[in-house]
C-alpha cells in the first residue's frame, strides 16, 4: 500500500519542476494592484492548471493570477509570448515521474483561449472544506526580477488543512556554504512523513531536520522589500531577543526552505500596518515544509495560520516561525514589541 498522498505529492513534484522550467522570461506587465507580473507568472500557472485539471479534474484552484489583463487589448504581445512559453514547458519530454496522462509530453499544445481558461480555473475562493490545491506560480517576482530568489509555490490542502506542499527555487544555491556552486532546489513536504530537499535536477534527496536554538548562531529570515514586511519591527525583536547575527534577506517563500534546512533562525514577517493581506498561496507550501522539518508557523499571537478562511490568511497578524524550541521564547519577544507598537495591531 502506497502512503497516503504519495500521488499528489508525485504530481507536485513534477508540476513544480516543470514549471521551474519556464521562468526564465521576465517580460513584464503591472498589475492593478502595481505589482508586476512576468509572462513566466502567467504560463506557469497556466502549465500547472492544465496538469492538475488532467491529474485530479474535480479539484477546486486558488491560484495568484487571472488572465484579465491578457484577454484586454493591451496584452496581446504578451499573451503570444505567454502561448509561446506554455507549449514549450507542456510539450517537453516526459522524465522520471512524468506521465502524458497529466497533459504533457509532445503533442500537448493548447490554444491561447484554453491557456486563458487554465489560467482562470485558479480562481477559486478558498474555503473550509474538500479538496483544494493553491498555487503562486512565482513567488516574490521582484526578487526573479533582480536576478535573485523566487520560488514556485505548489500546496494541496484537504478541509483547510496543508497535506503536500512543494516549493522550486531555481536560484537558490543547493549548498549555501558553497554560494557559488550548484544551484536549483527542490523542497517537498507531505504531513506526518517528513520534509525533503531535492536538486531540481531530480537527484540527491536529502530530509530535512532544523538545528535546536542555538543563541550564538540564532538570526532572521526576512524580506528584501521593505514594502512587504516590518523591518523595523524585527530589528527592535531582534534587539529584545540579544541577536547578534544580522538578518539574511531573501525574497520569496525560499526564506521558509532556508529555515528547514538550518540557514537561518526564524522566518519573520510582520505587518507594516497598510492593512495588506497575507495571501494563502504564499504561506501554504513554505509552512508544511517548516513544519515537517521540526518547526512551528504562526502569526504573531501564537495561533495556528487558518487557510480556511479565502483566499487570504485574515486579519493580518504576521507570521513567525521557527524551531520548536525557541518558538514560545521568540513568540514572547514579538508580544513585547507588538504590545508597544499599535501599528501592527491595525486592522486590515
Ligand atoms: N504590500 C505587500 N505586503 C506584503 N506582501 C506583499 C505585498 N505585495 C506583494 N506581496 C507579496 O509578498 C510576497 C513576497 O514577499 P517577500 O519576498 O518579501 O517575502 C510575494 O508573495 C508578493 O507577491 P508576488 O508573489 O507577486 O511576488
Ligand atoms: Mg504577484
Ligand atoms: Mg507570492
Ligand atoms: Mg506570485
Amino acid at each position: 500500500m502506497s502512503l497516503p498522498f504519495a500521488a499528489e505529492k508525485q504530481f507536485a513534484i513534477s508540476a513544480v519542476r516543470r514549471a521551474c522550467t519556464l521562468t526564465s522570461s521576465n517580460e513584464t506587465l503591472t498589475k492593478g494592484d502595481k505589482s508586476p507580473v512576468t509572462v513566466g507568472d502567467f504560463s506557469a500557472q497556466a502549465l500547472i492548471n492544465i496538469m492538475l485539471h488532467h491529474a485530479f479534474p474535480a479539484d477546486l484552484i486558488v491560484g495568484e493570477e487571472d488572465a484579465a489583463d491578457l484577454r484586454a487589448e493591451t496584452g496581446l504581445g504578451l499573451r503570444n509570448r505567454i502561448v509561446e512559453l506554455a507549449n514549450e514547458a507542456l510539450t517537453g519530454e516526459l522524465g522520471q515521474g512524468d506521465y502524458a496522462e497529466w497533459g504533457i509530453g509532445p503533442g500537448s499544445e493548447q490554444t491561447a483561449e484554453q491557456l486563458m481558461d487554465a489560467i482562470d480555473r485558479g480562481n477559486y475562493q478558498g474555503g473550509r472544506s474538500g479538496r483544494m490545491w493553491t498555487i503562486d506560480p512565482i513567488d516574490g517576482t521582484k526578487g526573479f526580477l533582480r536576478g535573485e530568489q523566487y520560488a514556485v509555490c505548489l500546496a494541496f490542502l484537504v478541509d483547510a488543512k496543508v497535506q503536500v506542499g512543494v516549493l522550486g527555487c531555481p536560484n537558490l544555491p543547493i549548498d549555501m556554504s558553497k554560494p557559488d556552486g550548484e544551484k536549483g532546489c527542490l523542497f517537498v513536504a507531505v504531513r506526518g512523513q517528513g520534509a525533503q530537499q531535492i536538486k531540481l535536477s531530480g537527484a540527491d534527496p536529502i530530509p530535512l531536520s532544523m538545528p535546536p536554538y542555538s543563541p550564538s548562531t540564532f538570526n532572521f529570515l526576512e524580506s528584501v522589500e521593505a514594502a512587504h514586511a516590518s523591518l523595523s519591527t524585527n530589528d527592535k525583536i531582534s534587539s529584545l531577543m540579544g541577536i547578534t547575527r544580522p538578518p539574511i534577506r531573501m525574497d520569496s517563500q525560499a526564506k521558509y526552505a532556508c529555515l528547514a534546512r538550518g540557514d537561518g533562525g526564524a522566518y519573520m514577517r510582520m505587518p507594516t500596518g497598510v492593512g495588506y493581506r497575507e495571501k494563502i498561496w504564499d504561506h501554504a507550501a513554505g509552512s508544511l515544509i517548516v513544519e515537517e522539518s521540526g518547526g512551528i508557523v504562526s502569526n504573531s499571537r501564537g495561533e495556528p495560520l487558518d487557510f480556511g478562511l479565502g483566499r487570504t490568511l485574515g486579519e493580518n497578524y504576521g507570521v513567525i516561525a521557527t524551531v520548536k524550541d525557541a518558538h514560545a521564547r521568540l513568540l514572547e519577544v514579538v508580544q513585547q514589541v507588538t504590545a508597544a507598537d499599535v501599528s501592527v495591531h491595525s486592522k486590515a
